[in-house]
């Protein structure tokens, strides 16, 4: 909640305004019109959010008895207005009420025997995704949050050195949202024809917004009635919504749309306890994992059971290829 009260009180940008020295208490109330009743609550939140385990903002006190001076952080340092990197969109969208909400009934839902729906839907009346088609004010503005949440996790996957793209001439984004990671790549290989493929109300007007490249094509469609056809196809962080069922459904229609080398999926591939992954990985890893298994009826795999998805629809052979950070790159051969 200081996260969030920090995110829209744009305490970051007020410290960064500052400049050097560190910028006193008393500079930052002033700076942010702090009422005096509320004083001692607004020192209590900078010292929560200036803790070790918090990191958000570096104390000084450059004589005892003095104020103390508070300066950026690395993590601060992304929640800048302007920073290219921005990362505000994700606490954000977890304070969402529609998200805080179905958090906050894990406990109910977790007991509930004969109800097969996700906490989000037992909550919000909708699944997720139908939710983010809604034209309400909170359906239009988690949509926002979401899209530019997602917008953070672009891999480097787009790159003209970039091997996964190689001798391609045509690919489909499958689920790609608003076309984020595939902008990247048709901008980056201007002979190689790039769809993405999302539910109509996410691709809606997104050509006609302009600053595409001319060789990415937006298709309003489903993918699990069919896929456009390419030499190769993306998948990247798709799997993990569905059930497996589900997942060897998409699979399919994936596999019926290759004419090349195959497809790419990205996503996290879960590390066994005292695997080679960082601790960070592994509780990222597990954190989705719950977040997969209450927002959606997904889930995140281990490399059998990705292996088993990939023979159930048909794959010859899989191969994970890299890792960024959590995920990992996984081409899947027809
Ligand atoms: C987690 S987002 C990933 C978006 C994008 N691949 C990315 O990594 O930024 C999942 C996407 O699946 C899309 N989606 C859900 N159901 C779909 C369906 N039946 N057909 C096509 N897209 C679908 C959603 O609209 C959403 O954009
Ligand atoms: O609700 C989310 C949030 C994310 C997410 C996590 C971390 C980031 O740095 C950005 C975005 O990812 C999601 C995701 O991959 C998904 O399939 C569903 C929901 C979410």
């Amino acid at each position: 909640m200081s996260i969030k009260c920090a995110i829209h009180l744009r305490i970051p940008d007020a410290v960064h305004q500052h400049g050097e020295p560190a910028a006193s208490l008393s500079q930052l109330i002033s700076a942010l019109r702090i009422p005096p009743s509320k004083t001692h609550a607004f020192r209590c939140m900078m010292r929560v959010l200036s803790t070790r385990s918090t990191g958000f903002f570096s104390v000084q006190q450059e004589e005892e008895g003095e104020e103390l001076c508070y300066s950026l952080t690395p993590a601060s340092r992304l929640l800048l207005r302007h920073a290219p990197l921005n990362q505000a969109s994700l606490p954000l969208l977890h304070f969402h009420p529609a998200v805080r909400d179905y958090c906050s009934v894990l406990d109910t839902w977790l007991l509930e025997e004969n109800d097969k729906r996700t906490a989000f839907e037992v909550v919000n009346g909708a699944s997720f995704w139908d939710y983010l088609a809604g034209s309400s004010g909170p359906a239009r503005e988690l949509k926002g949050l979401f899209y530019d949440a997602m917008a953070l996790v672009v891999p480097t996957v787009g790159g003209r050195e970039s091997l996964l793209f190689r001798g391609v001439r045509s690919f489909v984004d499958v689920a790609g949202g608003t076309g984020i990671v595939a902008a990247a790549v048709a901008g980056a290989f201007p002979e190689m024809k790039c769809v993405v493929l999302d539910l109509p109300h996410v691709v809606e007007g997104l050509p006609a917004a302009g600053g595409h490249p001319g060789n990415l094509e937006f298709v309003g469609g489903d993918m699990f009635r069919s896929v456009p056809s390419a030499d190769a196809v993306l998948l990247k962080s798709i799997l993990h919504n569905w059930d497996d069922e589900s997942c060897v459904k998409i699979l399919k229609c994936c596999k019926a749309a290759v004419s090349g080398d195959g497809d790419e999926v990205i996503d996290m591939v879960m590390s066994e306890v005292g695997s080679d992954d960082d601790d960070l990985s592994r509780e990222i890893q597990l954190c989705f994992d719950l977040m997969m298994a209450t927002l959606l009826n997904g889930k995140e795999r281990n490399e059998m059971e990705w292996k088993g998805l990939f023979e159930e629809a048909g794959f010859s052979n899989y191969k994970i290829v890299g890792k960024i950070g959590p995920r990992s790159i996984i081409e899947v051969y027809p």
